[in-house]
Protein backbone atom coordinates (compact mmCIF):
# COMPACT_ATOMS: atom_id res chain seq x y z
CA UNK A 1 0.00 0.00 0.00
CA UNK A 2 3.24 2.02 0.02
CA UNK A 3 2.77 3.46 -3.70
CA UNK A 4 -0.87 4.55 -2.90
CA UNK A 5 -0.82 8.28 -2.08
CA UNK A 6 -2.00 8.71 1.86
CA UNK A 7 -1.62 12.80 2.75
CA UNK A 8 -2.06 14.33 5.97
CA UNK A 9 -2.39 17.84 6.00
CA UNK A 10 -1.60 19.03 9.92
CA UNK A 11 -0.90 22.04 12.02
CA UNK A 12 -2.01 24.03 14.62
CA UNK A 13 -5.75 25.36 14.95
CA UNK A 14 -7.09 27.51 12.86
CA UNK A 15 -3.73 26.85 10.91
CA UNK A 16 -6.33 25.95 7.32
CA UNK A 17 -5.81 22.21 7.55
CA UNK A 18 -9.57 21.63 6.14
CA UNK A 19 -9.32 24.10 3.40
CA UNK A 20 -5.71 23.04 1.87
CA UNK A 21 -6.93 19.22 2.32
CA UNK A 22 -10.34 20.31 -0.09
CA UNK A 23 -8.39 22.53 -2.47
CA UNK A 24 -5.58 18.79 -2.52
CA UNK A 25 -8.90 16.87 -2.74
CA UNK A 26 -9.95 18.83 -5.59
CA UNK A 27 -6.93 18.79 -7.95
CA UNK A 28 -5.64 15.34 -7.44
CA UNK A 29 -9.49 14.03 -7.24
CA UNK A 30 -8.25 12.11 -4.02
CA UNK A 31 -11.01 11.11 -1.50
CA UNK A 32 -11.04 13.62 1.38
CA UNK A 33 -11.59 12.34 5.24
CA UNK A 34 -12.50 15.51 7.48
CA UNK A 35 -13.09 15.37 10.74
CA UNK A 36 -16.09 16.55 12.10
CA UNK A 37 -15.78 18.77 14.86
CA UNK A 38 -19.64 19.02 16.35
CA UNK A 39 -18.93 15.56 16.80
CA UNK A 40 -17.06 15.75 19.91
CA UNK A 41 -19.60 16.38 22.72
CA UNK A 42 -16.93 17.28 25.49
CA UNK A 43 -14.81 20.06 23.19
CA UNK A 44 -16.94 23.14 24.45
CA UNK A 45 -16.64 21.99 28.40
CA UNK A 46 -13.00 21.33 27.58
CA UNK A 47 -12.28 25.11 26.60
CA UNK A 48 -14.04 26.26 29.61
CA UNK A 49 -12.28 24.21 32.06
CA UNK A 50 -9.20 22.14 30.71
CA UNK A 51 -8.18 19.81 33.98
CA UNK A 52 -11.74 19.01 34.10
CA UNK A 53 -12.76 17.26 30.40
CA UNK A 54 -9.20 16.57 28.81
CA UNK A 55 -9.64 12.45 30.02
CA UNK A 56 -13.14 12.57 28.05
CA UNK A 57 -12.02 14.94 25.26
CA UNK A 58 -8.76 13.15 24.35
CA UNK A 59 -10.32 9.85 24.33
CA UNK A 60 -13.33 10.47 21.80
CA UNK A 61 -10.77 12.12 19.85
CA UNK A 62 -8.59 9.01 19.46
CA UNK A 63 -11.96 7.07 19.73
CA UNK A 64 -13.12 8.75 16.67
CA UNK A 65 -10.02 8.85 14.66
CA UNK A 66 -9.61 5.02 15.12
CA UNK A 67 -12.76 4.49 13.23
CA UNK A 68 -12.07 6.76 11.21
CA UNK A 69 -9.06 5.08 9.98
CA UNK A 70 -10.70 1.84 10.31
CA UNK A 71 -13.11 3.17 7.35
CA UNK A 72 -10.77 4.81 4.99
CA UNK A 73 -8.72 1.78 5.14
CA UNK A 74 -11.67 -0.57 4.11
CA UNK A 75 -12.86 1.81 2.03
CA UNK A 76 -10.39 3.21 -0.01
CA UNK A 77 -6.90 2.46 0.59
CA UNK A 78 -7.57 -1.38 0.76
CA UNK A 79 -8.70 -0.68 -2.77
CA UNK A 80 -5.67 0.94 -3.76
CA UNK A 81 -8.14 4.66 -3.61
CA UNK A 82 -5.93 7.78 -2.58
CA UNK A 83 -6.56 9.86 0.32
CA UNK A 84 -6.03 13.29 1.89
CA UNK A 85 -6.88 13.92 5.48
CA UNK A 86 -7.33 16.84 7.37
CA UNK A 87 -5.57 15.09 10.18
CA UNK A 88 -2.82 12.95 11.09
CA UNK A 89 -3.77 10.59 14.19
CA UNK A 90 -0.34 11.36 16.01
CA UNK A 91 -1.96 15.14 16.38
CA UNK A 92 -3.98 12.83 19.46
CA UNK A 93 -0.39 12.54 21.22
CA UNK A 94 0.19 16.41 20.98
CA UNK A 95 -3.01 17.65 22.35
CA UNK A 96 -3.06 14.77 24.93
CA UNK A 97 0.56 15.29 26.01
CA UNK A 98 -0.60 18.75 26.51
CA UNK A 99 -3.99 18.49 28.59
CA UNK A 100 -3.31 15.33 30.53
CA UNK A 101 -2.07 14.63 33.58
CA UNK A 102 1.03 12.74 33.59
CA UNK A 103 -0.45 9.33 34.87
CA UNK A 104 -3.68 9.81 32.69
CA UNK A 105 -1.10 10.75 30.00
CA UNK A 106 0.82 7.15 30.51
CA UNK A 107 -2.60 5.23 30.36
CA UNK A 108 -3.60 7.27 26.92
CA UNK A 109 -0.38 6.76 25.55
CA UNK A 110 -0.97 2.72 26.33
CA UNK A 111 -3.95 2.61 24.46
CA UNK A 112 -3.18 4.61 21.31
CA UNK A 113 0.12 2.24 21.00
CA UNK A 114 -2.64 -0.65 20.76
CA UNK A 115 -5.08 1.36 18.28
CA UNK A 116 -2.31 2.68 16.17
CA UNK A 117 0.03 -0.19 16.04
CA UNK A 118 -1.95 -1.71 12.50
CA UNK A 119 -3.29 1.52 11.32
CA UNK A 120 -2.38 2.49 7.56
CA UNK A 121 0.61 4.89 7.90
CA UNK A 122 0.33 8.25 5.55
CA UNK A 123 3.31 8.88 3.39
CA UNK A 124 2.94 12.63 3.02
CA UNK A 125 2.66 14.85 6.04
CA UNK A 126 1.62 18.98 5.17
CA UNK A 127 3.13 20.75 8.10
CA UNK A 128 0.78 24.17 8.10
CA UNK A 129 2.67 26.83 10.63
CA UNK A 130 1.76 30.18 11.27
CA UNK A 131 1.89 33.11 13.89
CA UNK A 132 -0.39 32.93 16.77
CA UNK A 133 -1.92 36.17 15.41
CA UNK A 134 -2.88 34.38 12.36
CA UNK A 135 -4.59 31.79 14.52
CA UNK A 136 -6.32 33.92 16.53
CA UNK A 137 -7.84 36.05 13.87
CA UNK A 138 -8.98 32.49 11.74
CA UNK A 139 -10.59 31.39 15.09
CA UNK A 140 -12.37 34.43 14.76
CA UNK A 141 -13.15 35.12 11.71
CA UNK A 142 -14.64 31.15 11.55
CA UNK A 143 -16.65 31.75 14.85
CA UNK A 144 -17.46 28.34 16.31
CA UNK A 145 -19.45 28.63 19.42
CA UNK A 146 -17.53 25.95 20.94
CA UNK A 147 -14.24 27.64 20.39
CA UNK A 148 -14.94 30.90 21.85
CA UNK A 149 -13.49 30.48 25.40
CA UNK A 150 -10.00 29.20 23.88
CA UNK A 151 -6.56 30.93 25.36
CA UNK A 152 -4.69 32.45 23.24
CA UNK A 153 -1.45 30.79 25.93
CA UNK A 154 -2.95 27.19 25.51
CA UNK A 155 -2.71 28.13 21.77
CA UNK A 156 0.74 29.60 22.00
CA UNK A 157 1.72 26.38 23.68
CA UNK A 158 0.28 24.07 21.34
CA UNK A 159 2.18 26.49 18.15
CA UNK A 160 5.50 25.26 20.38
CA UNK A 161 4.40 21.78 20.82
CA UNK A 162 3.27 20.94 17.23
CA UNK A 163 7.25 22.59 16.33
CA UNK A 164 9.14 20.37 18.53
CA UNK A 165 6.54 17.25 17.86
CA UNK A 166 7.46 17.54 13.85
CA UNK A 167 11.37 17.78 14.36
CA UNK A 168 10.95 14.60 15.87
CA UNK A 169 8.60 13.17 14.06
CA UNK A 170 10.72 14.20 10.76
CA UNK A 171 14.01 12.46 12.85
CA UNK A 172 12.32 9.26 13.37
CA UNK A 173 10.14 9.15 10.15
CA UNK A 174 12.44 10.07 8.04
CA UNK A 175 10.69 7.54 5.04
CA UNK A 176 8.00 10.29 5.58
CA UNK A 177 8.18 13.05 3.12
CA UNK A 178 7.15 16.10 5.46
CA UNK A 179 6.10 19.28 3.36
CA UNK A 180 6.19 22.55 5.59
CA UNK A 181 4.42 25.82 4.40
CA UNK A 182 4.13 29.64 6.48
CA UNK A 183 0.78 30.55 6.39
CA UNK A 184 1.92 33.60 7.14
CA UNK A 185 3.94 33.61 3.92
CA UNK A 186 1.99 31.96 1.50
CA UNK A 187 -1.63 32.33 1.00
CA UNK A 188 -3.38 29.33 -0.66
CA UNK A 189 -6.75 30.87 -0.64
CA UNK A 190 -6.29 34.30 -2.03
CA UNK A 191 -3.33 33.77 -4.28
CA UNK A 192 -3.24 31.15 -6.98
CA UNK A 193 0.21 31.24 -7.61
CA UNK A 194 0.82 30.23 -4.09
CA UNK A 195 -1.90 27.21 -3.90
CA UNK A 196 0.04 26.17 -7.21
CA UNK A 197 3.59 26.20 -5.68
CA UNK A 198 1.70 23.54 -2.84
CA UNK A 199 0.39 21.20 -5.21
CA UNK A 200 3.63 21.71 -7.42
CA UNK A 201 5.87 20.18 -4.15
CA UNK A 202 3.28 17.61 -2.93
CA UNK A 203 2.93 16.39 -6.95
CA UNK A 204 6.64 16.44 -7.18
CA UNK A 205 7.03 13.95 -4.04
CA UNK A 206 3.84 12.12 -4.66
CA UNK A 207 4.64 8.12 -3.82
CA UNK A 208 7.03 7.02 -7.13
CA UNK A 209 4.44 5.54 -10.24
CA UNK A 210 1.63 8.38 -9.39
CA UNK A 211 1.32 10.08 -12.46
CA UNK A 212 0.72 13.70 -12.61
CA UNK A 213 -2.87 15.15 -13.17
N1 LIG B 1 -4.78 31.03 3.79
C1 LIG B 1 -5.86 31.52 4.40
N2 LIG B 1 -6.12 32.84 4.37
C2 LIG B 1 -7.18 33.34 4.98
N3 LIG B 1 -8.11 32.61 5.66
C3 LIG B 1 -7.90 31.30 5.70
C4 LIG B 1 -6.77 30.67 5.09
N4 LIG B 1 -6.84 29.35 5.32
C5 LIG B 1 -7.94 29.15 6.05
N5 LIG B 1 -8.59 30.32 6.26
C6 LIG B 1 -9.82 30.50 7.04
O1 LIG B 1 -9.44 30.29 8.40
C7 LIG B 1 -10.42 29.51 9.08
C8 LIG B 1 -9.79 28.21 9.56
O2 LIG B 1 -9.49 27.37 8.46
P1 LIG B 1 -9.70 25.81 8.53
O3 LIG B 1 -11.03 25.47 9.10
O4 LIG B 1 -9.33 25.25 7.20
O5 LIG B 1 -8.55 25.46 9.61
P2 LIG B 1 -8.20 24.07 10.29
O6 LIG B 1 -6.73 24.04 10.45
O7 LIG B 1 -8.81 22.94 9.53
O8 LIG B 1 -8.91 24.24 11.69
P3 LIG B 1 -9.08 23.18 12.90
O9 LIG B 1 -7.75 23.05 13.53
O10 LIG B 1 -10.03 23.85 13.80
O11 LIG B 1 -9.60 21.92 12.33
C9 LIG B 1 -11.56 29.29 8.08
O12 LIG B 1 -12.52 30.31 8.29
C10 LIG B 1 -10.89 29.47 6.72
O13 LIG B 1 -11.80 29.94 5.75
N1 LIG C 1 -8.16 18.60 23.11
C1 LIG C 1 -8.11 18.28 21.82
N2 LIG C 1 -7.54 17.13 21.46
C2 LIG C 1 -7.44 16.76 20.14
O1 LIG C 1 -6.92 15.68 19.80
C3 LIG C 1 -7.98 17.67 19.19
N3 LIG C 1 -8.07 17.64 17.85
C4 LIG C 1 -8.71 18.75 17.48
N4 LIG C 1 -9.02 19.49 18.56
C5 LIG C 1 -9.80 20.74 18.57
C6 LIG C 1 -9.12 21.91 17.97
C7 LIG C 1 -10.26 22.68 17.36
O2 LIG C 1 -10.90 23.48 18.35
C8 LIG C 1 -11.24 21.61 16.93
C9 LIG C 1 -11.15 21.23 15.47
O3 LIG C 1 -9.91 20.76 15.14
O4 LIG C 1 -10.95 20.49 17.76
C10 LIG C 1 -8.58 18.85 19.64
N5 LIG C 1 -8.65 19.17 20.96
Amino acid sequence: MKHIPFITVEGPIGVGKTTLSKQISEHFQYNILREIVDENPFLGKFYEDINEWSFQTEMFFLCNRYKQLEDINKNFLSNHQPVVADYHIFKNLIFAQRSLQPNQYAKYLNIYDILTEDMPVPNMVIYLHASLDTLLARIKKRGREIEKNISPVYLEQLLTDYHLFMKEFQLKHPDVKVLEFNGDELDFVKNESDLKAIINQIQEHLPKGVKAK
